[in-house]
């Protein structure tokens, strides 16, 4: 297996959506991506993160549970932070933060998976690419209140200027984006935008996702 094709990788950041148990209201997290995937999410990151975060055997469980959701419709899984349970799953990639360790390390770790990297800056954007990054996360572009600890709100505009500094990486955008201001995130340059709360706090996932799909057509 190769490394992931730019353009292919692109394609793959449309619509990506990210959650994990604690992210969901009440429905169960696999019912609410498979509708998510029916409204056209493009890709799946499994985030088990936070107060009331499952772990060990349990979160293995829901890992599997969910990638099989995943596969079934033929979207890639991505696991956050957690490199051995990507492995033990034989997820498609990894997504790690700049706490999390070097990426060069953990592209060692996957081989040719793919690997994502929040980056906030160009010094760490270049630094991603230089450790094999097949993808950035920058964020967050809006106001969110998802994760306690971000950076400061960098706006959707940050990924133009991250361009201009000559960083064409696949980006994708993170942090506050819903339906309404998910047209910045395509005039700001990213090549997709990543959400949370958008879908998985949504009362229709479907519909949800339908909504963010428009925005690229
Ligand atoms: C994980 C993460 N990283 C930067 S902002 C954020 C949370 C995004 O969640 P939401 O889409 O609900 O704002
Ligand atoms: C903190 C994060 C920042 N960006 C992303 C992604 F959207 F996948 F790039 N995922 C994360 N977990
Ligand atoms: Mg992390």
């Amino acid at each position: 297996m190769a490394r992931i094709r730019a353009d292919k990788m692109r394609a793959l950041l449309k619509v990506y959506f990210i959650s994990g148990s604690t992210n969901t209201a009440e429905t169960e997290l696999a019912n609410v991506l498979a509708q998510a995937i029916a409204g056209g999410v493009t890709l799946f990151q499994f985030r088990e993160k936070g107060r009331g975060a499952c772990s060990g055997a349990g979160k293995t469980a829901l890992g599997k549970k969910l990638q099989a959701v995943c596969q079934k419709a033929n979207v890639p899984f991505i696991v956050n932070d957690d490199v051995a349970l990507a492995l033990e799953l034989d997820a498609d990639g990894v997504h790690i933060g700049q706490e999390d360790g070097s990426a060069a390390e953990v592209r060692r770790k996957i081989g040719d998976r793919i690997l994502g990297v929040s980056t906030h800056n160009v010094a760490e954007a270049k630094q991603a690419i230089a450790d094999g990054a097949d993808y950035l996360g920058v964020g967050p572009v809006f106001a969110t209140s998802t994760k306690a600890d971000t950076r400061a709100v960098c706006g959707p505009e940050f990924i133009a200027r991250l361009r201009e500094e000559g960083i064409h990486l696949p980006i994708v955008a993170i942090g506050g984006i819903h339906a309404k201001n998910a047209v910045e995130v395509v005039a700001g340059k990213a090549d997709g935008l990543s959400v949370i709360t958008a879908i998985s706090n949504a009362a229709d996932p479907k519909a949800a996702a339908q909504q963010l799909s428009q925005v690229w057509k």
